[in-house]
């Protein structure tokens, strides 16, 4: 069947469903620097743009325009709907793929703020609640194959000229990336880099130390705000193109929402499901790298014996576990901790896999997973509202589910932390770490300050004022 006879068909459904049908076309291409392909969106596409690599580079997705928002300001039962949304979309949809390859074809991308019970400010007022698209044009490199999908939505009554016209821009898109000449960055100076309230933020830490010590309360995460201000407007791909070449091993994204854009560098997965398939990770417990082998050496094993840092990872790994074990028939967690480096951070890490049953959504498993105690604290309701009453920040989609899904219900989410809001010449920065009993004010006010770093050296930022 031709493009033409399928768009048909798509155009009989819609009416037949009386709603709008999901068309989707993939076609195999040649390698394609995927940075180069999302500056080919500069022009016409900023503000509805996408990018996302995990860190063994499997798969990497640039979205650029969009066809189709889940957005609310407010939602109860967020997972639930845009589940349902997604499905029903899916189920009438015209896919047309030589192969059945995860990431590709029809692909919902995006987030969730960190507690929809939080009243939304106005930082945060592109995203709300939460927010995913449909991108028109995706390119996807999936384990090193490139593959280029269009999708549209088609009304009875659409003109089917629209997608030969879609073709013919999808075509531009690929000729201007691959004929991108990357220019040197230009130097955008940071004229200003306020710290928000770090001595309340100390003092909070100290009362919830009291609080721990006192009630049931038995972890809470803390997070913190650094805001910068440059001379001119910050572009997103230099900032990719930095955190890519820094932060290798991380997930790295970019989320763009009109004028304002969501990006960072996570090592922490929330999950990954393929087929039945699931994996996630415990990480918590952090400590600085070393300025030499050895002594890099000497602090990871220092945190791999740390009773206070041991105490905050084995949080999370319990309740990762047991939360797997409400949807997984089998569920593997190995016996103790490993170390997680990256450029400026060593963490304790645990991963953990499961086999799901067949009825278990990827919204079921971030539903179930989210806020870890890496994020949110223990017991969960409590510490989320304990965040909620005694943070000053607020966190929108810091520390929060960012990622896709396919139309099979594959996909990834990490957590989405080492993260900044970037608006025109301003970034709002977080970073949060664990409080448990033996924290110490002091030191979990450093630990942030290297959580700080990633972004800061990708955004030129000012390193040593916080180190
Ligand atoms: C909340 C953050 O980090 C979490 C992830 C790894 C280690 C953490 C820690 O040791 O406190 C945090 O739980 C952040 O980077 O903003
Ligand atoms: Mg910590």
């Amino acid at each position: 069947m031709n493009i033409m006879e399928n768009l048909h068909k798509a155009r009989v459904a819609a009416k037949e469903t009386n709603s709008s049908v999901l068309f989707s076309e993939v076609t195999k291409i040649g390698m394609l620097d995927p940075l180069s392909f999302y500056q080919s969106g500069n022009e016409s596409y900023t503000g509805d743009r996408f990018f996302w690599q995990d860190p063994k580079k499997e798969t990497v997705l640039v979205g650029i325009g969009k066809i189709d928002v889940f957005q609310s300001s407010h939602n109860q039962n967020r997972y639930n709907t845009i589940e349902q949304r997604w499905e029903k979309l899916i189920d009438h949809a015209c896919i047309i793929k030589n192969q059945d390859v995860p990431g590709t074809g029809p692909l919902l991308f995006g987030g969730f703020s960190f507690d929809s019970a939080k009243n939304s400010s106005l930082l945060w007022d592109q995203f709300g609640d939460h927010l995913f698209y449909i991108p028109k044009y995706l390119l996807s490199i999936i384990d090193g194959q490139a593959y280029l999908t269009i999708n549209a939505l088609i009304d009875h009554e659409d003109d089917l000229s629209l997608l030969t016209e879609s073709d013919k821009e999808k075509d531009e898109l690929l000729e201007k990336a691959l004929n991108y000449v990357e220019q040197p960055a230009a130097q955008n100076e940071l004229l200003e880099q306020i710290e928000v309230c770090p001595e309340e933020w100390k003092d909070t830490v100290q009362s919830a130390i009291n609080e721990i010590r006192t009630t049931d309360l038995d972890k809470i995460v803390l997070a913190r705000e650094t805001r910068l201000r440059f001379q001119s407007d910050i572009s997103p791909a230099p900032v990719l193109n930095r955190l890519a070449r820094e932060q290798p091993t991380s997930f790295i994204f970019c989320y763009e929402s009109g004028s304002d854009y969501f990006i960072g560098a996570s090592p922490e997965q929330l999950v990954k499901k393929n087929g039945t398939t699931l994996s996630s990770a415990c990480l918590a417990g952090s400590i600085a790298r070393g300025k030499t082998a050895e002594e890099d050496d000497l602090l990871g094993k220092t945190l791999l014996h740390d009773q206070k840092n041991l105490i905050e990872h084995q949080y999370v790994v319990s309740m990762i576990k047991h939360a797997m074990e409400t949807i997984c028939r089998k569920v593997s967690v190995p016996d103790g901790p490993e170390l997680m480096k990256t450029k400026h951070i060593q963490h304790l890490y645990t991963p953990v896999s499961g086999e799901c049953t067949e009825d278990i959504s990827i919204f079921d498993c971030v539903e179930k997973l989210h806020p870890t105690p890496a994020m949110g604290g223990l017991p969960k309701e409590k510490a989320v509202e304990r965040i909620r009453e005694l943070e000053i920040l607020e966190r929108g989609f810091y520390a929060s589910p960012i990622g896709w899904t396919d139309g099979k219900g594959n996909g990834e989410f990490a957590v989405a932390i080492r993260s900044a809001l970037v608006q025109g010449n301003e970034a709002s920065l977080f970073a949060g770490c664990g409080i448990v009993e033996d924290s110490e004010p002091e030191s979990e006010y450093i630990e942030t300050a290297i959580k700080f770093k990633p972004m800061l050296s990708a955004l030129g930022g000012n390193l040593h004022a916080t180190s």
